[in-house]
């Protein structure tokens, strides 16, 4: 079943296309790593999909209310800023919002999607400290826990796991592939091509506002594509658990 769907997407900034005719589909079961270099249109492909920006073209996403795009994906945007000292725990709560009723409160499986989420995310202790006296990576460990606990069939997450420690960024990645094998989708953009490699089942990348590759790390992690996208060259290969990916040389 498809999660997201888009048809031949573009949204201009000024008279340029920095998202040019995309068109891509996500299923069911997949860790999707967006990549590219900075400025390629990943964060603008996301409000686009999401609605969020004007944008030309379709996305099935786009298409929805409010109210049903809450509930169809959860959307971790790259800004990581923390406006009010809330207590973590109902910084996560806001995730539920889209499964209140107006004015309801929290019922009980609210709560234990909010403390599976901050279990998940190695918050546990953490529940009752203000958010923003966090460090910068507990912080995006506190907004991430808010997406899962939105538990909704797509989470789409700009850049998730920048400044997170390694054991968290792999744990990130791992808990990613484990909410794919319960039959949901996680589309995610990522700079680390080492993370990606090992931890997407797919990945999509882009260049100056379009797709030009997108299947598995192998098929996407070409010297070809490497050297005419990022200007690196990188070693990639099959180690006994999964692929590995070391960037080597910048070429240019
Ligand atoms: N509001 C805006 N006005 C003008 N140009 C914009 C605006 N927002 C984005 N752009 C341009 O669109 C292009 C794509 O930006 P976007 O943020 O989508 O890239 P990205 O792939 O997410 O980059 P990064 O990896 O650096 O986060 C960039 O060249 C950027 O300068």
């Amino acid at each position: 079943m498809t999660l997201l769907a888009l048809d031949q997407l573009t949204v201009k900034r000024g008279p340029c296309p920095v998202v040019n005719g995309v068109s891509l589909s996500v299923d069911r079961g997949e860790v999707v790593g967006l990549i590219g270099p900075n400025g390629a249109g990943k964060t603008t492909l996301f409000r686009g999909a999401l609605g969020l920006i004007s944008h030309s073209g379709t996305s099935s996403l786009a298409q929805l209310s409010p109210a049903d795009r809450a509930r169809a994906a959860a959307w971790m945007p790259q800004a990581r800023e923390i406006a009010w000292p809330i207590a973590v725990e109902t910084l996560v709560m806001l995730g539920r919002v889209p499964h209140l009723a107006g004015g309801q409160r929290p019922s009980e499986r609210d709560h234990a999607a909010v403390a599976e989420a901050i279990a998940d995310m190695g918050l546990v202790g953490f529940e009752t400290r203000p958010a923003t006296d966090l460090s910068g990576g507990e912080q995006a460990r506190v907004l991430i826990a808010r997406t899962l606990a939105q538990d909704c069939p797509l989470i789409v997450a700009d850049e998730p796991i920048a400044g997170l420690d390694p054991a968290h960024q792999i744990a990130t990645m791992d808990l990613f592939a484990r909410i794919a094998r319960q039959g949901k989708s996680v589309l995610v953009s990522l700079h680390d091509l080492g993370l990606a490699a090992r931890h997407c089942s797919r990945l999509i990348l882009m260049h100056q506002g379009r797709i030009v590759a997108d299947g598995t790390p192998r098929i996407v992690l070409t010297p070809k594509n490497l050297h005419d996208v990022f200007g690196i060259s990188a070693h990639l290969t099959e180690g006994p658990d999964g692929m590995i990916f070391q960037p080597l040389e910048v070429l240019r």
